[in-house]
């Protein structure tokens, strides 16, 4: 397998493990920090068999894609970890720019117009996801597990479909190869892993969040537009206006009040009902 680190990373002092094929590449790195690891591991596969997606659902990892977690400890207080996410999506929307050379021309569409184009071409959807021309290209999902003896370990997984996505799904999926775009997941891995360490200095402990939270919102999809929310088996319908301090969604109803959501399954448009992503 030829993951490798970029070089700023090691430099850094991340550690990088490679697969060919793997359970899940976030389960192991939970194994890992319980097995003692110090954390800012970097466990990589392109295949996993029993990859794990947000709210207990499957994510495929056909042979090609990107599975890749980083792994920390005792990173920062344990109720900052949770926007962990935001950062990971920064660094995967900035390495994804990076690497894909061609990604304005496919986020917006061939016949896009001038204005699109100034378009951010990766967009961040609210927690975790990334969407390219409004179909899910890439997830990312948090686990995390107390330490003996104290401490507590950290799980960002990030997932891209490089080569395939999976069918039949309940929400637009697509892959870099779908978009016509050139690249592997070797050199997407790279780019990302160079990414993270920009986007963690940002975010520096949670001590940067705002910033991260404001960077975050200009790469916002559907950001001011008609959103339902399901919550716990409740829609919540609205419109998007921003994420607080904590990245918690907020939304304005017609009744003009604010619901703020910390968990959800955000749809866009005015639809009947909300269908599960
Ligand atoms: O449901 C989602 O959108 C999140 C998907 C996260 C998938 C990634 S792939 C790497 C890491 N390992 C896993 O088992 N899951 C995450």
């Amino acid at each position: 397998m030829g993951f490798v680190l970029a070089p700023p990373a090691s430099a850094a002092g991340f550690r990088l493990e490679a697969f060919d094929t793997i359970g899940s590449t976030n389960a192991t790195a939970l194994e890992r920090a319980r097995a003692g690891d110090p954390g800012r591991l970097w466990v990589v596969s392109s295949k996993q068999e029993t990859g794990r997606g947000r709210r207990g659902r499957v994510w495929a990892t056909p042979e090609g894609n990107l599975a890749a977690t980083l792994l920390l400890v005792n990173c920062c207080p344990m109720p900052v970890a949770a926007t962990l996410g935001f950062v990971a999506g920064l660094a995967l929307g900035d390495a994804l720019e990076a690497c894909v050379p061609d990604a304005g021309r496919i986020a917006i569409g061939a016949d896009g117009g001038g204005d699109a184009r100034a378009k951010s071409r990766f967009e961040l959807k609210w927690p975790n996801d990334v969407l390219a021309g409004g179909a899910k290209l890439a997830g990312i999902l948090l686990e995390s597990t107390m330490l003996e003896g104290g401490g507590f370990a950290v799980a960002i997984g990030i997932g891209v479909n490089v080569v395939a996505h999976p069918a039949e799904m309940p929400y637009p999926a697509t892959s870099l190869t779908v978009l016509g775009a050139r690249g592997d997941a070797q050199t997407l891995f790279l780019a990302l892993s160079d990414a993270w360490l920009a986007a963690e200095r940002i975010w520096d402990g949670g001590r940067g969040l705002d910033a991260v939270r404001r960077t975050w919102l200009k790469r916002a999809a559907g950001l001011g537009s008609e959103v339902a929310v399901r919550v716990d088996g409740e829609i919540v319908r609205g419109v998007f206006e921003t994420i607080d301090a904590e990245c918690r969604f907020v939304v304005r109803d017609r009744h003009g009040k604010h619901w703020k959501i910390a968990a959800g399954d955000v749809h866009f448009g005015v639809i009947a009902s909300a269908a599960a992503d």
